[in-house]
């Protein structure tokens, strides 16, 4: 039985970024790693296993640590749902399963400050990550939607199995067609360079229609290992610190909880925080690492100002989201098709049986679009590059500045419609209604026997920023997730020019030949004030948030340099989505995979280092 006594790393949170590193650092067998994981192991799990049971997992204890966000003022002061993954693997186990595309724009390491974090770094340990099992390249399946596959672009033999959808509903090909006459481009593969474009995503699912997470891939084939310790149920509360040297403070390990036990464990090399965006910061916090002013406020002694944690330039980002829901005409195998016992039966036996099936995928549809797209006479871009950001903080200024420049930068998606999102029969599979921005959008009903489709409309590049602390010295309570959503004019003209885009969208060719109604919102909306109050209600997040411990310069506002350490410490290092400082064009987690890569790569053929050491 390994020793959890002293190991050389204590990794905080065994989700993407942790067991990515628990699995590289212990590849090396004199090296000790121990995580610390507040959820349990959940291990061939039918809710996390099976593609489509995909928001089983969201709002359930078990999966899901279910925070909210304070009231948003710019959302009819609602608290927006932010499901968060807890257990092994994080929340991986409670993602999408889609959508293996990495950004183009990577971490800009020229514009802030962060050498080494570029595209061919990405894309090096991106494919170092993953794996394109065979038959996601069978060419008849592929080129019949459009794809071609870049073979430089994709990993052979990493850890994560990735496969095209071996199912897609019957509105994928007329939404495509309907794309291809309102001029969006076909994008043959949105992993290679540029993710403009209408596309079907791969996704982290295997060959055998089971979903890939970071525990299947990272963990699960290397639990034996003697030097790797994973402790469930491990709900870390503070780092430990000690007096340090010049080189910065020393933290000595943390204190945990188990059960109703209190406990310590001490590191001998470093410990890593990849709780993710929300209680990286708190654990900070908690242990007296960030503004003095907040800390005084709960009477946690300051071990460390560092004024930015939590608040990093103004800047807890998250892609914001609305959702259309429109019904169909006829009979149609959609997801909707399963509200329907037989067809469920039916479904789940496909399933069983042949690992096909509408079970064995989820929505595939993405058109990632640049800003023109939807602001043809450039009036939105106007004003966007005409605002400005109050407050003095110099991260938030560059970063702010850096994104109204990528305003004219046409190569750069800023807005992303994911459909035709499977939507009221999901809710049946799963259970879960109380989503109400989602699947289907607020107010709209469903009938059994009808077949609906959702387009979910997402702001890539938001202008608001928030911010996530702590709202008491005890560690069980959630911190204060503001995200300011929708604060400014910019963001909310951008999404309401998406609006009126997706109704075109279900208006016109093929997929507009399907459309009987829209019935989210409920009556169609021809002003701009009616369009702004149907965003306000119905927005969401779709869970990317980003920055509350960001890598950047120390002078710029940053908490962590290049090599992810927490400035003015001597061993502890932030990885998780927390680091990213600007929210990229994609979903997060291909470029969360290759951040943890790219952090742990411990060359086996050189001298063993006495630090982790970037790959670059
Ligand atoms: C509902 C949902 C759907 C998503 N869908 C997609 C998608 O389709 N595609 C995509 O690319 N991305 C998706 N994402 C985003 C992606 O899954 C996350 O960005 C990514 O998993 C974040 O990785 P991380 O390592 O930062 O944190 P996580 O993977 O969230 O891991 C953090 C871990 O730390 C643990 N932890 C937290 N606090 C403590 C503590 N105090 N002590 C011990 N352990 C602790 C947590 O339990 C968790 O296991 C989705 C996210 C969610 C929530």
């Amino acid at each position: 039985m390994p020793s959890t006594s002293t190991p050389d790393y204590i990794i905080v949170g065994g989700g993407l970024c942790g067991l990515v590193l628990a699995a590289r650092l212990s590849e090396d067998p004199s090296v000790s790693v121990c995580v610390l994981e507040s959820g349990s192991e959940n291990f061939h799990d039918e809710n996390i296993d099976v593609p489509a049971n995909l928001a089983r997992t969201w709002g359930n204890p078990q999966y899901d640590a279910t925070f909210f966000s304070t009231p948003q003022k710019g959302a009819g002061a609602r608290q927006i749902f932010l499901p968060r993954g807890k257990g092994l693997g994080g929340s991986t186990l409670v993602r999408r399963t889609l959508n293996f595309v990495l950004s183009a724009i990577s971490l800009l390491d020229q514009q802030l400050g962060n050498p080494g974090w570029n595209w061919n770094e990405f894309m090096k340990y991106f494919k170092k990550a993953t794996q394109s099992e065979s038959f996601t390249y069978c060419p008849q399946d592929v080129a019949a939607y459009g794809m071609h596959f870049d073979e430089n672009a994709h990993g052979t033999d990493g850890p994560l199995k990735k496969t095209f959808p071996r199912c897609m509903d019957a509105l994928v090909q007329p939404a495509l067609q309907t794309a291809d006459i309102l001029g969006i481009r076909r994008n043959p593969d949105p992993s290679a360079g540029d993710n403009r474009g209408i596309f079907v995503a791969t996704k982290s699912i295997d060959a055998n229609a089971t979903r890939s997470s970071a525990a299947s891939a990272y963990y699960e084939p290397n639990k034996s290992r003697p030097n790797l310790v994973v402790l469930t149920g491990a709900r870390v509360s503070r780092l430990l610190t000690a007096n340090g040297s010049g080189s910065g403070i020393v933290i000595r390990g943390v204190e945990y909880l188990q059960g109703d036990a209190l406990k310590v464990l001490e590191a001998s090399r470093e410990v890593i925080l990849c709780a993710g965006s929300y209680e990286t910061p708190k654990i900070l916090e908690l242990s007296g690492i960030g503004d003095p002013s907040i800390l005084g406020k709960h009477g946690i002694p300051v071990v460390l100002d560092l004024k930015s944690v939590g608040e990093n330039h103004r800047e807890c980002q998250d892609h914001l989201v609305y959702t259309v829901t429109a019904r169909l005409k006829g009979k149609l195998e959609t997801y909707d098709s399963m509200q329907s016992p037989q067809v469920a039966e039916w479904q789940k036996k496909l399933y069983t049986e042949e690992r096909t099936g509408l079970l064995s995928a989820t929505p595939s549809l993405f058109a990632f679009l640049p800003l023109r797209t939807v602001d043809k006479d450039g009036i939105i871009l106007d004003s966007a590059r005409k605002m400005k950001l109050e407050g003095t903080n110099v991260a938030a200024q560059m970063t702010f500045k850096l994104q109204q420049q990528w305003l004219d930068n046409d190569r750069i998606p800023w807005i992303q419609y994911v459909a035709p999102f499977p939507n009221p029969a999901l809710n049946e599979v799963s259970s879960i209604n109380f989503i109400d921005r989602f699947m289907p959008g607020p107010g709209a009903s469903v009938e059994p026997g009808r077949a609906y489709m959702t387009i979910n409309a997402m702001l890539h590049h938001p202008f608001s920023r928030g911010s996530v602390h702590i709202t008491s010295p005890d560690p069980l309570q959630p911190p204060a997730i503001e995200l300011n959503a929708l604060d400014n004019d910019a963001d909310l003209a951008i999404f309401a020019e998406t609006y009126k885009f997706a109704g075109k969208f279900l208006k016109t060719g093929p997929l507009g030949a399907l459309v009987e109604e829209v019935i989210c919102p409920a009556t169609e909306l021809k002003t701009d004030v009616d369009i702004n109050a149907f965003l306000r209600q119905s927005l969401g997040s779709s869970f990317h948030p980003v920055g509350t411990v960001g890598m950047l310069p120390q002078k710029d506002g940053g908490c962590v340099d290049p090599s992810l350490k927490v400035y003015g410490t001597a061993n502890l290092r932030v990885v998780d989505a927390s680091i990213i400082p600007v929210l990229i064009s994609a979903h997060l987690q291909a470029t969360l995979y290759a951040i943890a890569e790219k952090v742990c790569l411990v060359p086996s053929d050189v001298e063993r280092p006495h630090d982790i050491v970037l790959g670059c």
